[in-house]
């Protein structure tokens, strides 16, 4: 088959059905529907009308976003096996900060297991499948399994209740550590509508939703989370943890986000990411 590309008549084309009042998933399907690959279909949507079609829900999709129960604001959320701190949460981008997730020696012994396995982390090849070495994230990472260890599954289970998300949902722990100078630049957790490796990554829970940032450490200094969108800044602390969710593949949900350099010793931290399905 012919290689497809994107053309100008392509784009204008979108943008026609676009400004006529057809939602870019609909479009997408009358794409599809004449033959384009969903791959540039996708992308083409994407650079034209620079949003991403609304989420679609892959099968056996859990309806809504993972969220706490903060209905009547308690300063503690009953988290299965431990109570929980809140300490602040935001409406829009939907923020919470949590004191005390993780004890001090459930922290140190995630960083004493990870930090036999830690390698100079890897986002998503720009070129391409697979991942590659990224300027962007001078951090060392690497991945626990789901339930790899009894420690990790009890933990799991917490996030579980804490978020009301089904456990099988969740990505596998991944630890990362920032020596002084390592930061991981803003940007997005959910994957980019418009790159060609995203068909295929959905295809195992479909996108991500939510993001959990616990930290295992206090850094001496800097390495707080950034949220430049909004102005936030999360202080690192031992046992605490972020959490933020998005309900679109797309910069309107306000969740970029980084971690600032470290200034002064060294930062790590233990990231959940939160799929709309089960996570095989
Ligand atoms: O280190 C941080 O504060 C943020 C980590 C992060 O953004 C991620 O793991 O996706
Ligand atoms: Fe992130």
């Amino acid at each position: 088959m012919s290689q497809q590309v994107i053309t100008p008549e392509l784009c204008a084309w979108i943008s026609e059905q676009s400004r006529a009042g057809h939602a870019s998933e609909s479009i997408l399907a009358a794409m599809l529907g004449s033959g384009w690959d969903e791959t540039i279909a996708r992308q083409a949507l994407a650079r034209t009308l620079g949003q991403a079609p609304a989420l679609t829900a892959p099968p056996g999709a859990t309806p809504g976003l993972p969220e706490p129960d903060l209905s009547r604001f308690t300063p503690t959320i009953d988290a299965g096996d431990r109570q929980v701190k809140v300490v602040m949460a935001l409406r829009q981008p939907r923020v919470v900060v949590f004191g005390d997730l993780l004890s001090e020696a459930e922290c140190d012994g995630i960083m004493s297991i990870a930090g036999k396995r830690l390698a100079r982390s890897e986002t998503v090849a720009t070129g391409g499948d697979g991942s590659e070495v990224n300027a962007a994230r001078t951090s060392d990472g690497m991945f626990f399994e789901r339930g790899e260890t009894e420690l990790i599954h009890t933990i799991e289970a917490r996030i579980a209740k804490l978020l009301r998300w089904p456990l099988d949902h969740g990505e596998g722990l991944q630890v990362l550590r920032y020596r002084p100078g390592a930061e991981y630049q803003p940007h997005y957790d959910y994957f980019d509508p418009a790159h060609v490796s995203t068909p295929n990554i959905l295809k195992r829970g479909g996108q991500r939703v939510g993001t959990l940032v616990i930290y295992l450490n206090t850094p001496l200094a800097g390495g707080s989370t950034i949220f430049p969108d909004i102005g936030l800044d999360v202080a690192p602390v031992k046992g605490n943890a972020v959490f933020f969710s998005y309900d679109r593949p797309h910069p309107a949900t306000q969740t970029l986000h980084g971690g600032s350099p470290v200034i002064e010793g060294e930062k790590w931290v233990a990231t959940k990411w939160l799929r709309q399905a089960v996570f095989n």
